[in-house]
């Protein structure tokens, strides 16, 4: 199966890289084209432009930064509309809002073609391992053809209907995971502030009812103030901030998460963004 993909950030990369090594013949472009050398040497072909990706191949995969980025690189001057026909179906895998999703998917279907929203969750190495899970939504015969792909690419696809109902579900587990990272910073700072090892605070936290993944896997690095970037902090603002969004949409009132979009927005202002969105623990450390 041919597979296009367009977008090689840390998520795009890890995908495509893990599309190749499971026999997919994978066409990429890139923003910045330099960044599809490393996909060549992995066995990739690289198209110039998003149309000529779409134009070579069935299904193409985009997972942009975030709504302007996706809009971009289906609207522009050579870009996916350009190329899209019967027969051909794109496949946006950025965490955006739905009615960016929706204005991209009647685009996209008034030229014939077919769109899946399919926003990701889970990050780096979930992607390099196909380790994913995927909230789809949108035509389901676009899904039942990219099963094969998706089943690489993911542990698990839901398929939830209405195009919109995959971005909402992403930006709810998003919004989550932000006020689950913020909450656990400032643990961290009550532990060390308040006389406690933070060390012992992770090890209590790892042997009790709320465990997860992530206080296990980010805890220990945090300590050391180091961010290298997995989920870069820019993008689990935004997804904050689409959150919110949706919240005033739908009347929802939301404190919790409005007070972690503002640690995250002071952590960007700190000149945070490109770092891992655990770095939201040194806003919460310096709060001036
Ligand atoms: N990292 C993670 O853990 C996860 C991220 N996500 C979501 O996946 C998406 C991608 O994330 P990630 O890979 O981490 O992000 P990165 O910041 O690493 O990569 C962003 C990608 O978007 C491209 N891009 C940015 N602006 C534009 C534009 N205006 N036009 C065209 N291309 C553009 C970049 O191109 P260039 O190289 O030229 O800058 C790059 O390919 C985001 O929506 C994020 O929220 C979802 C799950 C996990
Ligand atoms: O969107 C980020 C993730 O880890 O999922």
């Amino acid at each position: 199966m041919e597979v296009g993909f367009l977008g090689l950030g840390i998520m795009g990369k890890a995908i495509s890289v893990n599309l190749l090594k499971n026999g997919f013949k994978v066409t990429v472009w890139n923003r910045t084209l330099s960044k599809c050398d490393e996909l060549v040497a992995h066995g990739a072909t690289v198209g110039e432009t998003p149309a000529e990706v779409v134009k070579k191949c069935k299904i193409t995969i985009g997972m942009l930064a975030d709504p302007p980025a996706a809009l971009s690189v289906v609207f522009d001057k050579s870009g996916v509309l350009e190329q899209i026909c019967p027969g051909k179906g794109y496949i946006d895998m950025s965490t955006v809002d739905p009615e960016t999703s929706t204005k991209i998917s009647q685009a996209i279907t008034s030229k014939g073609g077919h769109f899946l929203e399919a926003p990701v969750s889970g990050s780096k190495q979930p992607a390099e391992t196909g380790q994913l899970v995927i909230l789809s939504a949108g035509e389901k015969a676009l899904y039942d053809e990219a099963i094969p792909a998706l089943n690489v690419i993911g542990k698990k696809a839901f398929f939830l209907g209405q195009v919109g109902n995959g971005a909402k579900m992403k930006l709810i587990v998003n919004m989550i995971m932000g006020c689950m990272m913020n909450t656990f910073s400032e643990g961290l700072v009550l532990a060390e502030k308040s006389g406690l090892d933070p060390r012992t605070l992770l090890d209590a936290l790892e042997l009790g009812a709320i465990a997860n993944p992530m206080f296990k896997g980010k805890g220990p690095a945090m300590l050391q103030s180091t961010y290298t970037p997995a989920f870069p902090l820019k993008h689990q603002q935004k997804d904050l901030r689409l959150a919110l969004a949706l919240g005033d949409e739908n009347a929802v009132s939301m404190p919790i998460a409005a007070a972690a979009n503002e640690a995250f927005k002071k952590a960007r202002s700190l000149g945070l963004g490109d770092h891992d969105f655990s770095a939201v623990y040194e806003a919460v450390k310096n709060p001036k």
